[in-house]
């Protein structure tokens, strides 16, 4: 992967970010430059530059020495940059259509300039406003399906594989989903966050043994499965989108997983926004669930039957296995996000959004209710209208 090394690190400020894109030649001599820093995540700077003639722009996303959503209190490793750099480029190479171009990255710098997606709407704010995106699951459904499969075993040269999944090796940034998402709101930890009226149910969450087993169960599969290389964190908020566009950013937390992590993640952040909905305005966020299962599960055994590099993928009952216990674990994995998207240290803005105080606790209690009954049961779930039963059987 080529990722420059040509500067001392220091973060940069909107001024220096316009120097930068200058010296990089981003930009025709003499371009009236306006930079705005937009970064709305938990972790980094994002440079946003446009020509106000031409109107054409630039992104310049650089990390912090830490985690910009707690302070300097948090250092986290700036080799987190190159992983995003890199996991977009390597995206690209399977599904370009998803991703936004990279330009140019500095690893001394933790920088990424890539393309402007302005044009497009992040998804979980146009979810929160109501819109629908009739095309949003099918390019998701893809999006997985083919890096998943591309960077598998079964469609890679497996000696090449195993050097990639080396170079995804992402132990800082895993370690933040292994805490924040699989450990933390399921014990008394200083990182979690609720309303003081949610205790009572929290605590039962902190006390429930079958729980427990099965998050840890779930915890196991995310330490251990170097599987396929993962997004990492495909939640709504990752992904730009319009009526006939998708594209999927921040990669940062890219590593070889179970290849049921990324869709279980995407999975909770639409219930998550069923959640905060009235329940007749619910179904487009089924649909969308539907849709991305089977995108994905027909999209995978396509290329598992015609591209597979693997002497056994022609095994009956194989592929069906791999998109059984994919399901299962992706069902899992959402109940673990619904959970810690609603106690934990990184909420979502469909639930606290919420406007009316008992509202917003109906809709969290619901979600801790859901999500432990996606992880308790999710090898019960014959398919996705399993996600529609249990939202119904949880309401209170
Ligand atoms: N390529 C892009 N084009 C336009 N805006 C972007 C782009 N990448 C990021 N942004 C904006 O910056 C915000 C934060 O970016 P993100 O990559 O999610 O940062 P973080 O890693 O801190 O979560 C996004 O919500 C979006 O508004
Ligand atoms: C201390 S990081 C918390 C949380 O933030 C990340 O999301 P994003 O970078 O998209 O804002 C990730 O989900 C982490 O778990």
């Amino acid at each position: 992967m080529t990722t420059v090394q040509t500067s001392v690190y220091e973060p940069l400020t909107e001024p220096k970010a316009v120097s930068l894109a200058v010296r990089l030649g981003l930009f025709r001599d003499g371009a009236p430059l306006l930079c705005r820093e937009i970064g709305d995540g938990n972790l980094n700077l994002v440079f946003h530059i446009v020509d106000q003639e031409t109107k054409q722009g630039v992104i310049i996303k650089q990390a912090l020495p830490y985690a910009k959503v707690v302070g300097e209190s948090w250092p986290l490793t700036l080799k987190r940059a190159v992983i995003e750099s890199n996991a977009l480029r390597t995206f690209a190479s399977y599904v370009p259509q998803y991703v936004p171009k990279v330009y140019y990255s500095d690893e001394s710098l933790a920088i990424t300039v890539m393309e402007d997606l302005s044009r497009l709407q992040i998804a979980r704010k146009g979810l929160i406003e109501g819109k629908t995106y009739p095309l949003l699951s099918q390019h998701i459904g893809e999006f997985v399906a083919k890096t998943a499969f591309y960077t598998s075993d079964f469609g890679m040269n497996q000696q090449e594989k195993k050097k990639l999944a080396q170079s995804f090796v992402n132990p800082e940034l895993c370690k933040i989903t292994e805490d924040l998402v699989f450990t933390d709101p399921f014990f008394d930890h200083e990182t979690n966050n609720f309303e003081d009226e949610l205790r009572p149910d929290v605590e039962a969450l902190w006390r429930d043994d079958r729980l427990h087993l099965e998050a840890a169960k779930l915890k196991r599969k995310f330490l251990t499965e170097a599987d396929v290389l993962l997004h990492g964190d495909l939640h709504t908020g990752s992904i730009f989108v319009s009526a006939d566009e998708t594209k999927v950013i921040d990669p940062e937390f890219a590593f070889y997983g179970p290849i049921g992590f990324d869709l279980g993640q995407f999975f909770a952040n639409l219930l998550l926004n069923a959640l905060s909905r009235p329940e007749l305005e619910r179904q487009p966020l089924f649909d969308h669930i539907d849709r991305t299962w089977d995108v994905f599960a027909s999209v995978f055994s396509t290329l598992w039957r015609t591209e597979s590099v693997e002497t056994y993928a022609a095994t009956p009952g194989l592929l069906e296995d791999v998109l059984r216990h994919a399901f299962i674990d992706a069902v899992g994995f959402a109940g673990c996000e619904v959970i810690r998207r609603t106690i934990g240290l990184a909420h979502v803005a469909d639930l606290d959004g919420i406007e009316h105080k008992d509202e917003r606790l109906v809709a969290k209690r619901h979600a801790l209710r859901l999500g432990r009954r996606l992880i308790i049961e999710r090898a019960e779930l014959t398919g996705t209208d399993g996600f529609r039963r249990l939202l119904a059987e949880t309401k209170q």
